[in-house]
């Protein structure tokens, strides 16, 4: 592969780990780089510095004085959905309030979609993403809810990852107890620690839990997660989106790597998160995948979804004043948040959750990284996956200072062009 140089920009932001501060929840002064350069080497950044220094490379691109980021990190996503809800979400923005159960209504949908259909919907929902910025995907099981159908979705999504589609998988058989189980909720997570996770977990790095009224106790989630845990997945957990639900504490408890939603939460909830952000992320078995049993409990925001659900923004600002490691994602899916928009995401953050842009690019770049447990990406260090966007604009703040407007110009992930 050729080596590119990228030059003429007017902010680069490599949010370098090795420049970071550690008290320092936004971007420092010296993860930014103006009047600068860098260069793609196959998948990899190999050099970046002023752009009256760069070096030669085989090819030459131009960025006009437009600013540099990493590309987005969505650690949350559910893309593995055939169906529709809008008549759901219209009732809610009639005044109907969100609940599980309508989880129900894309299982049954999901289940008697073909592979081919499923695969074909879950690619364009990658493009449609990567168009606006998003380099680096996790998305989940949880529209299946039988051994067959979420094995279904676990070895669909491990082939996109093989693919160099997406990034990562999450088993999320704790969705909601399905139709067939309604009267026999602990026979259901019988299945969900036995058969079940016996035949998704080779295919995945992670389990989550929806616990929530509606959805699964702490109780039940506890034991899936411990399950999950011994199996030698990475944890996560859905919690405290509707109510203060127990998840935040069993999240950190249980090391879990990202909690996800937290709008109800108590002073000590936020305490405990933070409570979280020394401890130290230790290698993996692959290059750039951290070990994904060590590291913070990371406080995943999702501002799409609180603002289509109607629920209380997230506190972001009170978790990040507390000292806490924050992720902002997309958490697409067909019930809560039908974008994978991250522009909207950070713009949000900024406008309505009172995050600086550089604590909002943070979030949902490294912030997402760390949520999924990785080094590899999430910033533009030398070494760094080269996932990059050019925005159509001269500086970061424009997303939120022009949210909504077509501020993508280019998209490079592993080092190629894919927008
Ligand atoms: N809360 C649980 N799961 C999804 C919504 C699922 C659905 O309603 O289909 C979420 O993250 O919001
Ligand atoms: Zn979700």
């Amino acid at each position: 592969m050729a080596s590119t140089l990228i030059t003429n920009i007017s902010e680069l932001w490599t949010l370098d780990p090795a420049l970071e501060d550690p008290d320092e929840r936004g971007a420092t002064g010296a993860q930014v780089l103006r009047d600068a350069a860098f260069v793609i080497d196959g998948e990899r950044i190999a050099w970046t510095g002023p752009a009256a220094e760069a070096p030669e490379a085989d090819e030459r691109v131009d960025a006009e004085g437009r600013a540099v980021l990493p590309g987005w990190v969505d650690s949350h996503s559910h893309l593995i959905f055939d169906g529709d809800r809008s008549a759901e979400f219209e009732a809610r923005m009639a005044g109907q309030a969100y609940a599980a159960g309508g989880i129900q209504v894309t299982t049954d949908a999901t289940r008697s979609a073909s592979d081919e259909r499923l695969a074909a919907l879950v690619a364009q929902r990658v493009q449609a993403a990567q168009a606006l910025g998003t380099t680096c995907m996790e998305t989940k099981t949880g529209y299946g809810l039988t051994v067959e159908d979420e094995k279904r979705a676990a070895v669909l999504a491990e082939r996109l990852i093989e693919e160099g589609v997406l990034d990562e998988a999450t088993f999320l058989g704790a969705h909601l107890v399905p139709a067939e189980f309604a009267d026999d909720a602990e026979g259901y997570v019988d299945l969900v620690v036995g058969p079940m996770l016996a035949a998704v977990a080779p295919h995945v790095r992670w389990a989550d839990v929806f616990c929530e009224e509606g959805a699964f106790t702490p109780a039940q989630s506890e034991r899936v997660l411990r399950a999950a845990r011994e199996s030698g997945l990475g944890l996560r957990v859905h919690g405290h989106q509707i109510g203060r639900s127990g998840g935040v504490a069993l999240a950190v408890q249980l090391g879990a790597a990202s909690v996800d939603h937290v709008n109800f939460m108590s002073p000590d909830d936020i305490e405990a998160l933070a409570g979280t952000a020394g401890i130290a992320t230790a290698p993996g078995e692959q290059d750039g995948l951290l070990a994904v049993d060590r590291g913070p409990t990371v406080a995943t925001v999702l501002p799409a979804c609180d603002l289509s659900t109607r629920a209380p923004l997230a506190p972001a600002r009170a978790l990040l004043d507390a000292g806490a490691h924050v992720a902002i994602a997309s958490n697409c899916n067909p019930g809560t948040s039908f974008t994978s928009a991250m522009p909207f995401c950070v713009a949000t953050a900024v406008l309505q959750m009172r995050l600086s842009i550089a604590e909002a690019v943070r979030a949902a770049t490294r912030g997402g990284a760390l949520a999924l447990r990785r080094s590899d990406v999430g910033h533009l260090a030398v070494g760094a996956r080269a996932d990059l966007q050019i925005l159509e604009a001269p500086a970061a703040i424009h997303l939120a200072y022009r949210p909504g407007m077509p501020l993508t110009h280019a998209v490079w992930r592993k080092g190629r062009r894919v927008a």
